[in-house]
């Protein structure tokens, strides 16, 4: 499975929001979208899920996603989104058996092999001692969680995870990392929109650095995270080390 965007414009209202951004994603890869606020990091990720319309292609092994079944496309690439709210008072167990979905067929019930992909989610993203809580009375960092575990629960050989370790802990940031790192060595294609700049370059094989909708850097951690690139990007003064296995960097101060 590949994901291709050429020259991939979106415009919301007036606004264009994503202009002429071209980037491949291969499996066994993560790749972290990383880019100040308002950049285009999530409508670039929504548009790869055909939530949003576009301009240029967006190919899903050579299929523009536009013209792809929903359901297919649902069951290829599994989402989780940015800070979803939860509006039914489910148990997390059933909100975890809703990533199923995709590859029911209609008025159908769920199956062995649907109850095995949904144990396999909630070991992975380390929820089983929430499974019987209702999932609206969850913290942020459980519910994130979960969220992960129902993303997860797909098993589609893409997952795009939108800021998925806002408000986690460290521990639980490590092992999310830890989590879409493995689903990429174990062959899956993930991209992950991030934030933390030491989590993405700790992490992830390639960054896609965004700003104003433009695809301003594309390459390893060492290669986009440039003191040049963050100054011109997020405005910030930055030493980046590059003594160990991957850039380490401390953010100074504003830039003047
Ligand atoms: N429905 C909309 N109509 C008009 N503009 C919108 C709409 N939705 C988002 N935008 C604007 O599009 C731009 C990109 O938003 P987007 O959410 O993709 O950015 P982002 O890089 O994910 O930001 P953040 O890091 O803050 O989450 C922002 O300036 C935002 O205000």
């Amino acid at each position: 499975m590949n994901i291709r965007l050429e020259q991939v414009g979106v415009s919301l209202g007036k606004r264009h929001v994503v202009r002429s951004a071209s980037a491949g994603f291969a499996p066994g890869t993560l790749t972290g979208i990383v880019g100040p606020n308002g950049a285009g990091k999530s409508t670039l990720a929504r548009a790869m899920l055909a939530l949003v319309p576009h301009s240029g292609s967006i190919l899903v092994d050579d299929t523009e996603v536009a013209t792809m079944p929903r359901a297919e496309l649902a069951r290829r690439v599994a989402y989780l989104p940015q800070g979803q709210t939860l509006h039914w008072p489910l148990t997390v167990e059933r909100l975890i058996e809703l990533g199923r979905l995709p590859h029911l067929a209609p008025m159908s019930r769920i199956s062995d092999a649907d109850t095995a992909a949904i144990e396999r989610a909630i070991t992975r993203a380390d929820v089983a001692d929430l499974r019987d809580r209702v999932a609206t009375e969850l913290s942020g960092g459980e519910r994130a969680r979960v969220l992960l575990a129902r993303a997860l629960a797909v098993e589609a050989p893409a997952l795009i995870a939108d800021e998925p370790l806002a408000s986690l802990d460290p521990g639980h940031q490590i092992d999310v990392m830890e989590l879409l790192q493995s689903e990429a060595r174990a062959g899956g294609l993930v991209i992950a929109v991030l934030h933390d700049l030491t989590m993405a370059a700790r992490y992830c094989d390639r960054l896609v650095l965004i700003d104003s909708g433009t695809v301003v850097a594309d390459g390893t951690p060492a290669e986009v995270l440039t003191p040049a690139n963050l100054k011109s990007v997020y405005g910030i003064e930055a030493k980046v080390e590059l003594s160990g296995d991957w850039p380490t960097i401390t953010t100074l101060g504003r830039s003047r």
